[in-house]
């Protein structure tokens, strides 16, 4: 893994989709994973791969209510998508406007947010409205949150088009933005009508993105799924050479990871927090090195082997699953420690955690591995001296 530059530019990359889900004569082979929510809240998640123009029209059309309908993206999307989805969407009495947003986790701000809701005041959008996310998980937290929120609440559709989108951030209804003093501090849950995944958008995903929405797919694996994990440990090269069968297969058995845990505890009274392993860590490295300065995923894997590590010097996990977990992270060309030039020290981390959402009356809470893989605890009750030894180790190592 190479540390970051801040400013990378993006190589233009080209796969051949092969589709190998069952023949179908009506429409284009793909799967469904169901959201089973109370309320008439479940939703659909629609996983295939060139959905023809008829379908992508008629799927997306099924779940907008209204008349009117604002597609929100970036300025690095919408040359490549915003047409194509704003054309499909409309017709027969339908309107769609858009907003561009600029790229970024650094935009990810209640500013920028509150510029959907400007746009759409301007443009007097009613209640009866939907909004479209069309991008990574940047564009989709923000425009949850706006769709949250807006005359107190309107439908939104999510059309995901990174890999950490697709797995993860556009199932569950997590929405909100980042703010100076803590990552997605300021938020709400509301829950998407219907999430649409067109594998095909990846052909343009750069790998270093493409790689950071791997870690979450490892995540499910060693939180609750040991099998997927096995599989993605024979086939994470087919994971960064982007074979579509799969592509296809970490995307659909990441949704129905997602969607079984978020049923189970749809506002983390509990369980759903499990989906936050590595991330309180993670979270803290992607605040303290800049917004932006590392993605998500990146932030994410170093914060699953600091997790790793404290399960370890507390005696829940053999030294060989630890082994195992960078193994996999190495595989996938994602970070496991910090670089030399991290500005992330002690304090910083201390600092950065006691903020972390999960700390309840001033006790921080994680989740960390324990006992075989596939399995780990939410828990107050850690040893905090094994704590700051992890800290400490992952500091010194940098200043080596
Ligand atoms: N709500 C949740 O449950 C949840 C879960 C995981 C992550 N997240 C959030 O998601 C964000 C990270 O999402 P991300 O990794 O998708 O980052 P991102 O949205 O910033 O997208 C990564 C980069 O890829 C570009 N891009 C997107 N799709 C593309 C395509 N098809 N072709 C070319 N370029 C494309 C984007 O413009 C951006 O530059 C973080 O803010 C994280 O906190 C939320
Ligand atoms: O959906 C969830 O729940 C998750 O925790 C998924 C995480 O991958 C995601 O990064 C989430 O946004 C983090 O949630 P937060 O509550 O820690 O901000
Ligand atoms: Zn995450």
């Amino acid at each position: 893994f190479t540390p970051p530059r801040r400013h990378h530019a993006l190589p233009h990359t080209h796969l051949t989709m092969v589709s190998t889900s069952p023949s179908q004569t009506t429409s284009t082979p793909h799967d469904i994973v169901r959201v089973d929510l109370a309320d008439g809240r479940d939703y659909p998640i629609y996983i295939g791969s060139n959905f023809s123009d008829d379908e992508t029209s008629e799927m997306l059309r099924r779940h907008i209510h209204g008349k009117r309908v604002l597609i929100v993206t970036n300025e690095r999307i919408a040359p490549m998508y915003l047409k194509k989805y704003q054309d499909l969407i409309e017709g027969e009495g339908m309107r769609v406007d858009s907003v561009i947003l600029p790229d970024g986790e650094e935009y990810k701000t209640w500013e920028v947010m509150s510029t959907i809701l400007d746009k759409a005041l301007e443009l007097g959008l009613d209640r009866k409205s939907t909004f479209v996310a069309l991008g990574g998980g940047v564009i989709g937290d923000m425009v949850g949150f706006a769709s949250a929120i807006y005359q107190r609440g309107v439908n939104f559709i999510q059309i995901p088009t990174t890999v950490m989108a697709m797995v993860d951030s556009s199932v569950g209804g997590k929405t909100g933005v980042n703010h100076p003093l803590g990552k997605n501090m300021i938020g709400a849950f509301h829950q998407p009508q219907c999430v649409f995944i067109d594998t095909s958008v990846l052909v343009t995903l750069p790998d270093r993105e493409l790689k950071s929405g791997l870690s979450e797919v490892v995540k499910y694996g060693l939180i609750r799924d040991a099998p997927f994990f096995e599989w993605q440990e024979e086939n994470m090269d087919k994971l960064l050479r982007r074979d579509a069968e799969a592509t296809r297969y970490a995307i659909k058995r990441s949704c129905e990871n997602k969607a079984e845990v978020v049923q189970a505890d749809e506002k983390e009274a509990g369980m759903r927090a499990t989906l936050n392993l590595g991330h309180t860590f993670g979270h803290a490295i992607e605040n303290g090195s800049g917004y932006g300065y590392w993605l998500h995923g990146e932030g994410v894997s170093i914060g699953t082997v600091m997790a790793a590590r404290m399960s370890e010097r507390m005696g829940w996990i053999e030294s060989g699953l630890r082994e195992r977990i960078v193994r996999i992270l190495e595989k996938a060309d994602l970070p496991v420690k910090l670089p030399k030039d991290s500005p992330m020290t002690v304090e910083t981390f201390n600092k950065l955690m006691s903020l972390d959402k999960k700390v309840a009356d001033g006790q921080l809470r994680l989740i960390l591995l324990k006992g075989e893989l596939g399995s780990c605890v939410f828990t107050g009750d850690f040893d905090v001296d094994a704590l700051q030894a992890t800290i400490e180790e992952f500091v010194k190592d940098i200043r080596a």
